[in-house]
């Protein structure tokens, strides 16, 4: 039986194993991370991430032919694949620091497999990493002197948070990088055959390792790049009265561009966009193209501009101080159907609004109240480290209230900010969230997802992001 070992059970390792070893039942799948409550977790009913979907795959294939252990060296030692998929998170002191990427996790994940190795064994990048850092794994796999021979290849993983099932089951595509020689080869038809087991053969890409590892980057920095773009225009959208859902529509149906990924928001979130542009700027710097680097920074300043914007407005709309106002948050995850808050937006808008001392009452479906506060207080950056060796959060914010129910949230509250586009904030009853607010009561969408008519119609002052101004916004406008 073919063995597949995977270290780091994190948001990738954990689903993309567990698919693999749903649609591989001649395949033994073994997850292995150094973080002992994380595997407690997976062997557990609570799993550590809340994806749809995936709590009915690991019952199915748990202690079949999936297994999360923390015993990390017994499984690599006796895998034929490894694949790591450990944190790469941005570096926070020395050279490069504040973009480069931190190889800390995985060098030390490379050394390791070099320590125990007794056979050969392909390596497989699954970490989002710099371009060429194969090169430097192999540096370390080969100075084991035991004669052992390693294959390492790219093999990034695309999958979005909330629809990692779905986008597992069906990939756009699977792309596998491989050194150009036999034994290249040979190591990328063995990993195209563990996906061929359901990804149609067309849809799995082969290319050169640092087009694999370069490819990556590029995806998602184009991806963020499109939001960026229409968060750019819905500023624009806001000045000239155009609306920025008609603007995008309009855009999308052009089959050049087409109309995914163009919703105005209030920014993008998420542990991986900015992380991977700022690592790109860094690699473009470093390979002497200034000019290249710039042009890719701007998607990331445009996106901390949205950010700042969307909270200048709420500040000025309410006479210009949230001082000692409730201000109630609906959504603190990135997106929805995750709780997932790496990178949220709603850590920059609650920053923000703490900074003009309002009181904040938060409401999420997953997120917890020690992962907020740990949010609010964590150093930017912080969070992308393993579990154990992030800093505890010793002291709370004060004016910080975490609740478990929208209507406790909002009540006495002069305004409401939605900054994640969870399904049931749409059929919540503004009407009686109306009634036990402050007035006059401010909505804020950071979303685009409430019914503004209907919440106007109930007298509510609407802000939604990119469509025209009602009127006593216009009167109060937002200075940057
Ligand atoms: N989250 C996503 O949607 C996504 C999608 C595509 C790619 N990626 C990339 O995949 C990588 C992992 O991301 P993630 O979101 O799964 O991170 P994560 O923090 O959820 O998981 C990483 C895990 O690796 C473990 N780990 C770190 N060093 C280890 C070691 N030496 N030995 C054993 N375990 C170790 C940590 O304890 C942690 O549980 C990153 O490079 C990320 O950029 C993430
Ligand atoms: O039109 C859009 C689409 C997304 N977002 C926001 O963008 C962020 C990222 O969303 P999404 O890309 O759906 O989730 P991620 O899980 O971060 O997935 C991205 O990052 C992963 C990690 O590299 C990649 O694997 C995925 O392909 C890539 O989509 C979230 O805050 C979204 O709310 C918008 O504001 N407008």
């Amino acid at each position: 039986m073919v063995k597949i070992c995977c270290i780091g059970a994190g948001y990738v390792g954990g689903p993309t194993m567990a698919v693999i070893a749903l649609k591989c039942p001649h395949i033994e799948v073994a997850v292995v991370d150094i973080s002992v409550p994380r595997i407690t977790a997976w062997n557990s009913d609570q799993l550590p991430i809340y994806e749809p979907g995936l709590e009915d795959i690991v019952k199915q294939c748990r202690g079949k032919n999936l297994f999360f252990s923390t015993d990390v060296e017994q499984h690599v030692r006796e895998a034929d694949i490894v694949f790591v998929s450990v944190n790469t998170p941005t570096k926070t002191t020395g050279l490069g620091a504040g973009k480069a990427a931190d190889l800390t996790y995985w060098e030390s994940a490379a050394r390791m497999i070099a320590d125990v190795s007794v056979s050969d064994k392909i390596v497989v990048e699954k970490s989002t990493v710099p371009v060429k850092t194969a090169e430097a794994i192999e540096k370390i796999l080969m100075h084991n002197s035991k004669g052992i021979k390693f294959q390492i290849l790219s093999n990034p993983e695309f999958l979005a948070e909330g629809t990692a099932i779905t986008d597992l089951f069906n990939p756009d595509r699977v792309l596998i990088g491989g050194r150009e020689t036999p034994e290249g080869f040979k190591a990328v038809q063995t990993l195209k055959e563990v996906y061929a087991n359901w990804v149609p053969e067309g849809q799995i890409i082969t290319t050169n390792l640092w087009s694999a590892e370069l490819s990556k980057l590029a995806a998602n920095a184009f991806l963020a790049q499109r939001i960026s773009s229409v968060n750019a225009m819905s500023a624009l959208c806001e000045s000239t009265g155009a609306d920025v859902t008609q603007v995008s529509y309009a855009v999308g149906t052009d089959s050049r561009i087409g109309p995914k990924f163009l919703n105005a928001s209030v920014g993008f979130g998420g542990s991986c966009f900015q992380k991977d542009i700022l690592n790109l700027v860094y690699i473009c710097q470093c390979n002497g193209l200034p000019e290249v680097a710039e042009y890719w920074k701007q998607v990331i300043k445009i996106n901390d501009y949205q950010k700042n914007r969307f909270v200048n407005r709420i500040v000025s709309s309410m006479f210009n101080t949230v001082s000692n106002k409730k201000v109630a948050i609906l959504g603190f995850a990135f997106k929805k159907d995750t709780g997932d808050t790496r990178e949220t937006p709603a850590i920059d808008v609650c920053k923000g609004l703490l900074g003009d001392k309002a009181q904040i009452s938060i409401y999420d479906p997953q997120v917890t109240e020690d992962q907020i506060q740990r949010d609010l207080s964590m150093k930017k950056f912080d969070w992308d480290h393993p579990l154990h060796l992030q800093p505890m959060s010793p002291t709370t914010v004060k004016q910080v209230s975490v609740t478990w129910d929208a209507y406790e949230a909002t009540k006495g509250a002069h305004a409401v900010c939605v900054l994640t586009e969870w399904d049931e904030f749409k059929s919540l009853d503004f009407q009686k969230i109306f009634d036990n607010m402050q007035k006059p009561a401010f909505i804020f969408d950071g979303r685009n997802i409430m019914d503004v008519n209907k919440l106007r119609e109930i007298g509510f002052i609407v802000y939604s992001i990119g469509k025209p101004l009602d009127a006593w916004l216009k009167d109060m406008p937002a200075f940057i």
